[in-house]
């Protein structure tokens, strides 16, 4: 069977509190707190198994919430090769702030990198890559690891004529986009960061989106939160609108849409069924608290409502 494989390179516990209004520089007191296994090639793996694919997961993970993490995996079913490191994967909290629904991210930089488990790591991608249709490398590099390595990725990727996908923001992105892999999804502030520019108005996006694509990338989707979505292939352009939800926490609601990118691109969906089944699945997740990832069915009764057009 040909597989999506994900690639989480710095694995995650999300650790997500909820207090009416978060104040810097007093005592908060917080109304909850709940914690999910996160890390952005996880969450795709997770909202892919649950969809009904069969994802195989790589990565590297190591000490006692390592442990936690692979057996949450386990548990969820999801096949897994992850390379062992010395020190625990970070804690990543979010604060979710009641009164205004704002959501702030402190994430951990990760455990240290050595050269050795690169080699392991590179070691088990080429032997992933000889049955993977579809790779998703994603998330931020931990501490180690050189800038460009999602760039021999995804060149090795590219080798194989496995297609290959790209979510992550910074240096990472702006380098791993020199290698031309086959779909990038960065949500507003990574895409303005990585060009250097603002983008505020549609035409900027419009621009941006298209010059991508004339430069090799086959898919830019530009995620807007709220707003939706940007679908960007060949000239082509969609943006695609999904209707009002009751937002719970936005976090893996990125990961929720490269999850279903990479359904479509597997399943053979159009670029309009796949604009309108992303968007949906992204909202689908927003709408639930900490990082739970939306339903199949959650997703498939948005994608009803989400408004197409194009330019
Ligand atoms: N507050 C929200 N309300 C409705 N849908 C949302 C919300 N936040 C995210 N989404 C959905 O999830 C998708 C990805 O979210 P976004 O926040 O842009 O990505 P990221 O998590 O990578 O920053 C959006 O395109 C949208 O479909
Ligand atoms: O690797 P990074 O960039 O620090 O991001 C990791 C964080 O992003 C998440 O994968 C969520 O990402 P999205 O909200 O973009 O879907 C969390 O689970 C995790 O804490």
């Amino acid at each position: 069977m040909a597989r999506i494989v994900t690639v989480t390179l710095n694995p995650a516990i999300d650790k997500t509190i909820r207090l009416p209004r978060f104040t810097p520089g007093r005592v908060n007191r917080i109304t909850d707190v709940r914690s999910d296994p996160g890390g952005k090639g996880i969450n795709v793996a997770r909202a892919l198994k649950q969809w009904g694919e069969k994802p195989l997961a790589l990565g590297w993970v190591g000490g006692h919430l390592g442990k936690a993490l692979i057996e949450e995996l386990d548990h969820w079913g999801i096949d897994h090769r992850f390379v062992a490191v010395e020190g625990e994967p970070r804690t990543n909290l979010k604060i979710m702030e009641q009164e205004t629904g704002r959501v702030t991210d402190v994430n951990e930089p990760g455990f240290q990198v050595q050269d050795q488990h690169m080699k392991s790591l590179l070691e088990t991608y080429e032997a992933a890559l000889a049955e993977a249709e579809v790779v998703v490398l994603a998330g931020s590099l931990p501490p180690g690891v050189p800038s460009d390595f999602y760039g021999t990725l995804i060149l090795r990727a590219k080798q194989r004529r496995t297609h290959v996908f790209l979510d992550a923001d910074g240096v990472p992105l702006k380098e791993g986009i020199k290698r031309f892999p086959h779909v990038i999804k960065p949500n507003l502030a990574e895409l303005e960061q990585v060009l250097g520019r603002r983008l505020p108005e549609e035409d900027d996006r419009i621009k941006a989106g298209v010059d991508l694509c004339r430069e090799g990338i086959g898919l830019v989707t530009l995620s807007l939160g709220e707003e939706g979505a940007w679908f960007f292939a060949g000239e082509r352009g969609i943006r695609a609108i999904p209707p009002a939800i009751s937002v719970a926490s936005p976090v893996g609601a990125g990961d929720t849409m490269v999850a279903a990118l990479a359904m479509g691109k597997v399943r053979g969906w159009s670029l309009e069924e796949t604009a309108r089944f992303s968007v949906a699945a992204g909202s689908a997740t927003a709408s639930k608290a900490g990082t739970q990832l939306g339903t199949w069915e959650e997703a498939q009764s948005l994608s009803e409502r989400v408004q197409l057009s194009s330019c």
